[in-house]
């Protein structure tokens, strides 16, 4: 059971929308692509929801196809009922391998900004949502801030990270499926260090 917590929200490192100061660590966030066992995911949000479904490959598919990441979110509710039995079990691991497979794969953009947040909570503001986020309330957030408390984990992690080192990311829940695979651990390297290999090349 994850416990609930209060934070002053003058205090925290918080982001509602993509485009606050913190909105890249939304997953909902566009321009962060993922690159796991041989499959880009256009987001980490699609990632988390494709991991739903490690029976369904092709449902999975759909899923990473999708145009945006509250998209992807949408179609992988289309099907719900069939996520995988234990996903209230596993879900929190879930996501910290999507975190990890994201930063590690744009750490010279998100690192960075990670560190920027110093000592301070990281919070995400949702009305709706106080599992993985915190609900504001005169002037303070209330919540289990779940996905906050992955990044303030990630941010500890990684803070002696040099960036652009490929990092060790690995799913640490069973039947980590992805089209038909199973993922097991990788290191994921910084996509914007990757060499231009665009028709402006010559
Ligand atoms: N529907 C919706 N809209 C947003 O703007 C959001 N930020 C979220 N939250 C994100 O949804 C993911 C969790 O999905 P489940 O509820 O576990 O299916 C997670 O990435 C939240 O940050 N949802």
């Amino acid at each position: 059971m994850v416990q609930f917590r209060s934070y002053a929200a003058s205090e925290a490192a918080a982001f509602h929308r993509v485009r606050d100061r913190f909105g890249a660590f939304s997953n909902m966030a566009a321009g962060y692509p993922v690159r796991f066992g041989g499959v880009e995911a256009p987001s980490s949000e699609a990632l988390y929801q494709a991991l739903r479904f490690p029976d369904l490959p092709g449902f999975q598919g759909e899923i990473l196809s999708a145009t945006s990441p509250i998209l992807a979110k949408r179609h992988a509710y289309t099907r719900i009922r069939e996520s995988r039995s234990d996903w209230e079990a596993v879900k929190v691991n879930v996501m910290r391998f999507v975190l990890r497979a994201k930063f590690g794969a744009h750490q010279s953009r998100l690192l960075p900004v990670l560190a920027e947040t110093g000592e301070r909570p990281i919070v995400e503001i949702s009305h709706r949502d106080d599992f993985w986020g915190a609900r504001p309330e005169g002037g303070r957030l209330h919540g289990r801030n779940v996905l906050g408390r992955l990044l303030m984990e990630l941010r500890l992690e990684l803070a002696a990270h040099p960036i652009g080192a490929p990092l060790l990311v690995a799913p640490r829940f069973a039947r980590a499926s992805l089209l038909g695979s199973e993922l097991g651990p990788e290191r994921v390297g910084d996509i914007a260090a990757e060499p231009d290999t665009g028709p402006f090349l010559l």
